[in-house]
């Protein structure tokens, strides 16, 4: 029977192996498929496959053979060998590509046809490799000229598949060797629709994703695990967490994961007088009071449709609409204001606080009925200060995005500007880092954001500080007593360190010791 052997021998570095095996193999009629060399710390690895003919080697009696070499250290044989591995990577690779590849040799017989090729070709199945490309049904045969030396790039074409009409955009080019010949061709077909998909993506601010939530704290791993979880369910779901936290940035990654047909409708609970926040949720029938549209407004929920609904800061919802939004929600139905006609509610809804609902339904400030609706599935995003390890991946994504937008090069932070970043309370959270970063890189000259360009919101209320009798400007709204006190210090030290006298000089004026004083510089990135 004839038998396939895979083998590696190992051999002492010396000239005239490969002819010592090649002659040796032939003179017992046994042939060589294929062969790789690698050499490596004054060894020889010498891999190949032998395809025995009549003769068939035993195992045994190819070693027996292959031991009359001299300097052979080692022979093992192998299920696979390397350049077949690499093959088979390079195929995963091309198989798992959006784009369709088709690739040819000098005489125009096919090497590649990938798997989205393939798909697109309706040739799964149909062993085309080695086939001439004219024997494939395309709009043209253009890639041909390609061995000629022509190519065409991003070219938008279309043709009639068995599963429809498809449009794409073509790239092709010649293969040359590393002399320069033409060796083969290869053809690169993006689909339309993707491109369209992926530009819209990218131009549409509103599609976000859970890529989009930037972090790598585990309590913050575990809410975005858990809010995929629960992602495509029709269940109500509360997001918890201070101002600024990414409550709204969670609640449309999970509108875009629930693969929900409506659009994502967001209201602020705080923003709206409570005279309007019922005609906005609910909306109004026609002539239901003065000022109001002939043929009545349809309310949010309405139009989030088969969407979501996003209830920003329900906490601040008052008395009267929360025992409208219960019935709403328990029954599935909303009646305009005025109307008398009952609308099903197919809307997700999405609630959003940051205030202590279970203190406000102790204080009988929010319906405990309402609550239980909804807080059925909370999800808690925890504070920036909470997960200071992620202030590096957050600043470096505001800056990339703040360039990308200004369409600058991309640009990093320093040691110190980090340091600084890292070091600050961070009572605003995420929003107030996204500001600081934004306000840096405005702020600064090109090159890496430096930490003096870092400045939070405390230290742009004081821009003419001074020492002396005055304390600082910041006003209570501005800062914490902790963060005055903090930026106090920092003045008195930058002022002191200007003096140039030695840091052991400026402890024993400070009356503190001279750790104390490094400590506090480096705390102040000074
Ligand atoms: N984990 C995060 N990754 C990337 N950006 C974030 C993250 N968290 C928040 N942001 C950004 O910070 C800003 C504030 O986030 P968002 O508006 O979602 O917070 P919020 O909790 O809804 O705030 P508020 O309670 O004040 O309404 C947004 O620009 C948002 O994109």
């Amino acid at each position: 029977m004839k038998q396939i052997l895979k083998l590696k021998l190992v051999f002492k570095d010396r000239v005239g192996i490969i002819a010592d095996i090649s002659s040796l193999l032939a003179q017992n009629g046994i042939n060589i498929n294929t062969m790789e060399v690698k050499r490596e710390n004054r060894r020889t690895n010498i891999f190949f496959e032998v395809a025995s003919g009549e003769k068939s080697p035993e195992k045994t009696s190819l070693i027996r053979i292959l031991n009359q070499i001299p300097d052979l250290q080692n022979i093992t044989f192998m299920e696979i060998l390397p350049h077949e591995a690499r093959e088979n990577s390079f195929k995963v690779v091309l198989d798992n590509m959006s784009d369709g590849v088709i690739a040819i040799d000098q005489k125009g017989n096919i090497t590649i046809l990938n798997s989205m090729a393939r798909k697109t070709l309706d040739a799964k199945g149909k062993n085309l490799i080695g086939k001439p490309l004219t024997n494939m049904l395309l709009p043209d045969y253009h890639l041909l000229k390609c061995l000629a030396g022509e190519e065409i790039s991003n070219q938008k074409k279309s043709f009639n598949t068995p599963n429809g009409r498809f449009q794409y955009f073509t790239t092709q080019k010649p293969i040359r060797d590393f002399s320069g010949n033409i060796v083969g061709a290869v053809e690169i077909a993006k689909d339309m629709q993707e491109i369209k998909k992926l530009a819209r993506s990218i131009s549409d601010p509103t599609q976000i994703t859970f890529g989009d939530v930037i972090g790598e704290h585990p309590a913050l791993k575990q809410a975005i695990s858990f809010a995929q979880k629960i992602a495509g369910t029709d269940s109500i779901i509360s997001l918890r967490g201070e101002s600024g936290t990414g409550k709204e940035l969670f609640a449309k990654a999970i509108h875009q994961a629930s693969n929900r047909g409506g659009n994502f409708v967001p209201i602020n609970c705080a923003a709206l007088p409570e005279s309007l926040l019922e005609s906005e949720l609910f909306g109004y029938a026609g002539g239901a009071f003065t000022g109001a549209q002939k043929h009545g407004k349809p309310g949010l929920f309405e139009q989030a449709a088969d969407g979501t609904i996003f209830l920003d800061e329900i906490g601040d919802l008052p008395l009267g609409p929360q025992a409208k939004l219960l019935r709403a929600i328990q029954d599935k139905l909303v009646r305009r204001i005025g109307g008398s006609k009952e609308i099903p509610i197919t809307a997700r809804v999405i609630t959003a606080t940051n205030r202590s609902l279970e203190q406000m339904v102790e204080q009988k400030e929010f319906r405990q009925d309402l609550y239980y609706r909804i807080n059925v599935l909370p999800i808690h995003i925890p504070p920036l200060r909470e997960r200071r390890e992620d202030i590096p991946l957050l600043a470096e994504h505001f800056l990339f995005q703040l360039t990308s937008r200004l369409n600058r090069p991309a640009r990093e932070l320093t040691k110190q500007a980090m340091f600084k970043l890292k070091n600050h309370d961070w009572p605003g959270n995420v929003r107030e880092l996204k500001n600081v970063i934004e306000r840096a890189a405005i702020l600064g000259e090109a090159g890496p954001v430096a930490a003096e360009n870092i400045l939070f919101s405390f230290e742009l209320a004081t821009p003419n500080r001074r020492l002396g009798n005055s304390l600082p400007q910041t006003t209570k709204q501005e800062a914490n007593l902790k963060q005055m006190l903090a930026e106090y210090e920092k003045a008195i030290l930058t002022q002191i360190l200007k003096r140039k006298t030695s840091i052991r000089t400026a402890a024993t004026n400070l009356g503190i010791s001279h750790t104390t004083l490094l400590n506090k510089i480096k705390k102040h990135g000074l």
